[in-house]
């Protein structure tokens, strides 16, 4: 079987929503890169050095990052070697393939870590506006759906308005928030959301937090602060430090990235803002440079956009024209 017919049985196994919101959520993307990986091949009809030098030019175009670019490229010239393709309609497969490949490590990396024995720690990073506080009430809303009970520490005391709006998206999902006044000491916000989320037992606690990334020292003191007080009073967590990116700042969401990677940990990234860019191509120069899983997306503002991150179901929603039975025959 070809890798259109696995990947449609595979689509057929997970839920049409699923499916659907990542097809919905990058019909920007898909718009933009198949329809001119549509072109492309047309226009070339053969599989030669020009051909995959505008195809280098089409995924840099789409943000996927020039290293990415690179290292997609040369795997996909060894395999239209190895499997002798010389039509660029037929190597239109092997490009999913190949990207599906570079997005998927280990099925289970998009799993968020769960402490088994009690309450569990994430801590939320990121830049200011890269969707931060919409992510945690996402996040809140879809754990308490889960059956967990969910508290919000607001250690975001920098900002202006960052404690009321996540107040907003703690109502909004049905979670107290624990809060100080604005200016307080972040790590002293997030001892007190311990100390309440351990006393109510409290299965997943969300620690929101400042974004100053102009002033990379006192950022790196306080997240390294607020990390101490957390492995300090929970033994093992935080359970998973997310970043925050958002999508649509392209190449600047990966140079944060690196950023923030030396400031903490990070565990997972979440990817904010999907729906609103044609460069999803982000999505593989994150995951492959930075080495660090893709855990979470954002595909849209209100409180069930937030999903998962599905290799297959990312690869349909960039390919899912050529999924159609018109298209390829099951093989
Ligand atoms: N279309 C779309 N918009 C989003 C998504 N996630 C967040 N947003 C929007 O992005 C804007 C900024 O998000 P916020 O969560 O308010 O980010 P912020 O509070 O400015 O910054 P943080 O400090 O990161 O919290 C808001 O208008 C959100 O509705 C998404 O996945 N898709």
């Amino acid at each position: 079987m070809n890798f259109f017919g696995r990947m449609k049985e595979k689509i057929s196994g997970s839920t049409e929503s699923v499916t659907e919101k990542f097809r919905n959520g990058l019909s920007k993307t898909r718009r933009s890169f198949s329809d001119q990986l549509n072109n492309l091949v047309k226009r070339y009809r053969k599989v030669d050095e020009d051909f995959f030098e505008e195809l280098e030019d089409l995924l840099i175009e789409s943000d996927v990052g020039v290293t990415t670019v690179m290292d997609l490229v040369e795997k996909l010239k060894d395999e239209s070697r190895t499997r002798n393709i010389k039509d660029t309609e037929e190597l239109k497969e092997v490009i999913a393939e190949v990207l599906s490949e570079f997005l998927t490590r280990d099925e289970t990396e998009t799993q968020l870590n769960m402490n088994p024995e009690g309450l569990s720690v994430f801590l939320m990073v990121g830049v200011n506006g890269a969707g931060k506080t919409t992510t945690i009430g996402k996040l809140a809303g879809r754990l308490k759906n889960q059956g967990k009970s969910v508290l919000l520490a607001a250690a975001d005391t920098f900002r202006a308005g960052a404690i009321d709006q996540l107040q907003v998206w703690g109502d909004r999902a049905g979670v107290d928030v624990i809060r100080h006044q604005e200016g307080s000491d972040p790590a002293s916000v997030i001892f007190d959301a311990i100390k309440a989320a351990k006393s109510r037992k409290t299965d997943v606690l969300l620690c929101d937090t400042a974004g100053r990334l102009q002033n990379k020292v006192n950022l790196m003191k306080e997240l390294e602060k607020i990390k101490r007080v957390i492995e300090r009073e929970v033994p093992g967590a935080p359970q998973e430090v997310l970043l925050v990116l958002d999508a649509t700042t392209g190449q600047n969401a990966l140079n944060q990235a690196k950023l923030f990677r030396q400031a903490s940990d990070v565990t997972g990234i979440v990817l904010t803002k999907l729906d609103g860019t044609a460069k999803g191509g982000i999505v593989l120069g994150v995951r492959h440079e930075l080495n660090i899983p893709v855990k979470l997306i954002g595909l849209g503002e209100k409180m069930n956009d937030l999903q998962t991150f599905d290799a297959d179901a990312f690869i349909y929603g960039l390919f899912s024209e050529l999924f159609s039975d018109d298209n390829h025959a099951e093989a």
